[in-house]
């Protein structure tokens, strides 16, 4: 059996419904050997779902979190963000302890965790934290393209300072190994974007690409991980060059993750990679403008659950092996 423990995200956004009423009958024809534990406040979540969560009791379980105070569609409560951060933490401890074998997240509204006094930039420097892991990088994919990112949640201002040899030397050989280990890639190629213009237009529009990313690139070559760039990144992103790329590394969140989405948005999912646990999660947000009307779309989080599921059963037969 593979269990995924699918947190049901900011209780006021689209989440809970999308989780609750989730195509179950589709999905365990699917995948035969799935069980999936929704968590979150059983109430809440019982009332937005079309069938009552009962008729597949086999292979569905409810794992219950309180809320603090009740919710209310499109209305966000700081009283609930511990809440919020209590369901990821049952299922990242869970797939720590082997009770499920990966997480799938629905989304949680950042702002509302930081209103209520707990720093918070994202579930994956939470589950960075919350694990151990040395270090985190956050994957989207979607059909025919996978986009990594060197910065995550990270003010633009401070981006290019943050860009160091080590950074970068960790975050690729996290996405190279996790490509090997998850995606049965075997020699992974990663096309790696510029930070500036042009990629620095030889110095002209900054000196990131010579000083710091063409050296490291240089070096992690030699250690025989098949890099291509610094390339310009306006550029990077076309046939030319994706038909050749098994993931691209942008420098930071909108530079990958606009054209990303562009190309994939409802069909998507955001992995962590380098976590000791798996995590997939939606590529959209809380969409307050939707909860609760019954329109929005389930598309990611239906790839979400496939990569996740995929990704266990890649972890479970190199494990066998
Ligand atoms: N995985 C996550 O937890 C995650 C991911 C992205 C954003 N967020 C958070 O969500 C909050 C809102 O962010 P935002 O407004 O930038 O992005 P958003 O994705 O919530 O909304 C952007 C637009 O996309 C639409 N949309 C989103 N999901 C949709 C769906 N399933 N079906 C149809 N339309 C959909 C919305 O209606 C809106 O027009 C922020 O706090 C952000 O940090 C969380
Ligand atoms: N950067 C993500 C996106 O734009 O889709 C999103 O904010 C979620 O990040 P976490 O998975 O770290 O919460």
């Amino acid at each position: 059996m593979i269990k995924l423990a699918i947190t049901t995200g900011e209780p006021a956004g689209i989440g809970p419904e999308l989780s609750a009423q989730l195509p179950f009958e589709q999905l365990f024809h699917q995948y035969p050997d799935l069980h999936l534990t929704l968590i979150g406040d059983q109430a809440w979540l019982e009332q937005q779902a079309k069938v009552p969560l009962t008729t597949f009791e086999q292979r569905l379980s409810i794992h219950h979190v309180p809320l603090t105070e009740a919710a209310t569609h499109g209305q966000l409560n700081t009283k609930n963000a511990q809440y919020v951060l209590d369901t990821l933490t049952h299922a990242a401890k869970g797939c720590m302890n082997d009770v499920y074998q990966g997480m799938v997240t629905a989304p949680v509204q950042k702002s509302v965790i930081n209103d209520a006094g707990i720093p918070f930039s994202g579930h994956t420097e939470f589950l960075e934290e919350l694990t151990g892991a040395k270090k985190v990088v956050m994957m989207l994919a979607t059909q025919g393209l996978k986009v990594a990112l060197v910065t995550t949640h990270l003010p633009l201002r401070d981006v290019a300072d943050s860009i160091t040899p080590s950074l970068l030397t960790e975050i690729i050989h996290v996405t190279h190994q996790d490509l090997q280990g998850y995606f049965g890639i075997e020699n992974p190629h990663i096309y790696v974007c510029g930070l500036n213009p042009h990629a620095g237009e030889g110095g002209h529009l900054g000196m990131e690409e010579i000083e710091i990313i063409e050296p490291t690139l240089h070096q992690l070559r030699s250690e025989g991980i098949q890099l291509t760039g610094p390339l310009p990144a306006d550029t990077l992103f076309t046939d030319k060059y994706l038909k050749h790329a098994d993931a691209v590394l942008a420098m930071y969140h909108d530079q990958g993750l606009p054209v990303l989405k562009y190309k994939g948005f409802g069909n998507a999912a955001n992995i962590t990679l380098g976590l000791p646990i798996i995590r997939t999660s939606v590529d959209h947000g809380t969409a307050l403008d939707l909860a609760g009307k019954g329109i929005a779309d389930q598309g990611s989080l239906l790839t979400a659950i496939d990569y996740g599921y995929k990704m266990a059963a890649a972890r479970a037969k190199r494990q066998r092996a």
